[in-house]
């Protein structure tokens, strides 16, 4: 089966705002940049991925991100992330109605194309599923197989309104790249550990430049 990924990217201005005692005001715009150019490069070489949308009223990211090959399409809700989420997959289905559609956050720098097709195989499995992120309380990926709606619920706590959903929770081990969102400074680290993509790895050393 083949997926199509629907990212949401809020304006880079606005992004991160957690990271503000590691990255700066005017390095946290980029950092974000960073995050979503890694994660949707890792999506577009992902096997089963067939396209990448992204939801974002930014311009800049729009230009960078479909430059990469990501279909960008405007945050026309403009009511945060449920609503752009779902704004997205309705895009993706008015084009190909039949698609399979998976909503994946855009703060995923370590994300890598062979966890991430593995995670999308075992989803085919189930008419609605998910990953839980790294702290275990929230949500990196939701995925509806054909004919079933996407039904977002993202923001604090989702893994156990997506649970409550009745979606059902994937529980793979070896797929940390997948789960690895970046909120904080500790998960910046988390990533960098892991391995992070080369945008990433340059806005994290212009940080360490600036002394941030
Ligand atoms: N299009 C769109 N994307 C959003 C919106 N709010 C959050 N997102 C995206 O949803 C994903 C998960 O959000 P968060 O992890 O909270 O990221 P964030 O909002 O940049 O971080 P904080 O400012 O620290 O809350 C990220 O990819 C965000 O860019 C929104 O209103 N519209
Ligand atoms: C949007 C979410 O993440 P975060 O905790 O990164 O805001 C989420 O986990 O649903």
């Amino acid at each position: 089966m083949q997926w199509t990924l629907v990212v949401p990217l809020k304006p880079l201005a606005r992004a991160k705002s957690r990271l503000s005692d590691t990255a700066a005001d005017g390095l946290r715009p980029g950092l974000a940049l960073a995050f979503a150019q890694d994660t949707v490069a890792a999506a577009l070489a992902c096997p089963v991925v067939r396209d990448v949308a992204v939801v974002t009223d930014d311009a800049l990211a729009g230009r960078e991100l479909a430059a990469l090959g990501a279909l960008i399409v405007p945050d026309e809700p403009g009511g945060g992330l449920n609503p752009a989420l779902a704004h997205g997959a309705a895009a993706v289905r008015a084009a190909r109605p039949e698609s399979a559609v998976a909503a994946l956050n855009a703060d995923l720098p370590a994300l890598r194309p062979l966890e991430l097709a593995r995670v999308l195989d075992e989803a085919t499995q189930f008419p609605r599923a998910f990953l839980p992120d790294a702290a275990a309380i929230g949500t990196t990926l939701l995925a509806a197989t054909a004919g079933r709606e996407l039904l977002p619920a993202f923001g604090t706590d989702s893994r156990a309104r997506h649970r409550t959903s009745g979606a059902v929770e994937l529980s793979l081990t070896d797929v940390d790249s997948v789960r690895q969102d970046v909120d904080t400074g500790d998960d910046l680290r988390a990533a960098l550990a892991l391995g992070v993509g080369p945008q990433t790895a340059a806005a994290a050393a212009r940080l360490l430049i600036k002394g941030q």
